[in-house]
């Protein structure tokens, strides 16, 4: 039984994929807190900025088995017009809450049977299944990683326990800094200096902006 939050077609807001037009499936629950604001300050991430409780969200619901889910998903990819020359890959972001809580190898092998590639957003503090094709880690202080290479390595910045200097050394293609959204937070600062001073005065890093929140398309 996979529980889904929502469900929706929209463009990639963040990291290398910025821009590529995605259904998002954003599966319930999360290992690092459990979403409910009275136990935000002592949870084990403390800044996340989405809902992800229930399955009460657009597109959500309970599906039983994973051609369930693919079809579900499936059906959010516009179908191609006659006339389109270019045929886009279809792509599909699983994301949470921590997606690898529910996310497996078959719900996986029937998206790619489907003609879709697969993304996936992670804490990195659990193992991914095998078939991912676009594998996105974002640290989170200092709960241990278990997933140390990948596609992209996106670390929300500023964080006091987990500094850029610990993953650089890490085994992944791209490195980013997100800077913190406060608004979840309630706080009035603006964390876009900082991360843009550090990516200056460190290359190795890019920034990524929240495309999504910035241009308000989700
Ligand atoms: C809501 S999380 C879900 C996926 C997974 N649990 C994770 O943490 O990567 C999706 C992305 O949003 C980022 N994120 C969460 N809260 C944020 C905030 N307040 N400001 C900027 N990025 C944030 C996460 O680091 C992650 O890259
Ligand atoms: N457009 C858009 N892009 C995103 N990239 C990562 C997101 C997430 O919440 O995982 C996200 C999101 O919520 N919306
Ligand atoms: S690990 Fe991800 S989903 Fe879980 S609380 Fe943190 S940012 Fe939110
Ligand atoms: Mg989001």
């Amino acid at each position: 039984m996979y529980q889904v939050k929502e469900a929706f077609y929209t463009l990639q807001g963040e990291g290398a994929q910025a821009g590529r037009a995605s259904v998002f499936c954003r599966f319930s629950g999360c290992n690092l807190w459990s979403g409910r604001e009275i136990d935000r300050a002592t949870a084990k991430c403390t800044f996340c900025d989405t809902d992800f409780i229930g399955t009460n969200g657009i597109n959500g619901g309970k599906f039983a088995t994973a051609t369930a889910l693919a079809e579900h998903i499936a059906a959010l990819w516009p179908s191609q017009s006659g006339d389109t020359k270019q045929h886009a890959t279809p792509y599909v972001v699983f994301t949470g809450g921590e997606p690898l809580l529910q996310l497996d190898a078959a719900l996986i092998a029937t998206l790619h049977s489907h003609g879709f590639e697969v993304a996936v957003e992670t804490n990195g503090t659990l193992t991914p299944p095998p078939g991912i094709d676009w594998l996105c880690v974002s640290p989170k202080g200092s709960n241990p990683l278990a997933v140390t290479q990948g596609d992209e390595l996106k670390l929300v910045y500023p964080q006091a326990d987990a500094p850029p200097e610990q993953f650089s050394n890490l085994g992944f293609r791209h490195f980013f800094l997100q800077p913190m959204d406060l608004v979840p937070l309630n706080q009035e600062k603006t964390t876009v200096a900082e991360a843009t001073a550090y990516c200056m005065a460190n290359p190795q890093w890019r920034l990524s902006l929240q495309m999504h929140k910035l241009a308000g398309f989700d």
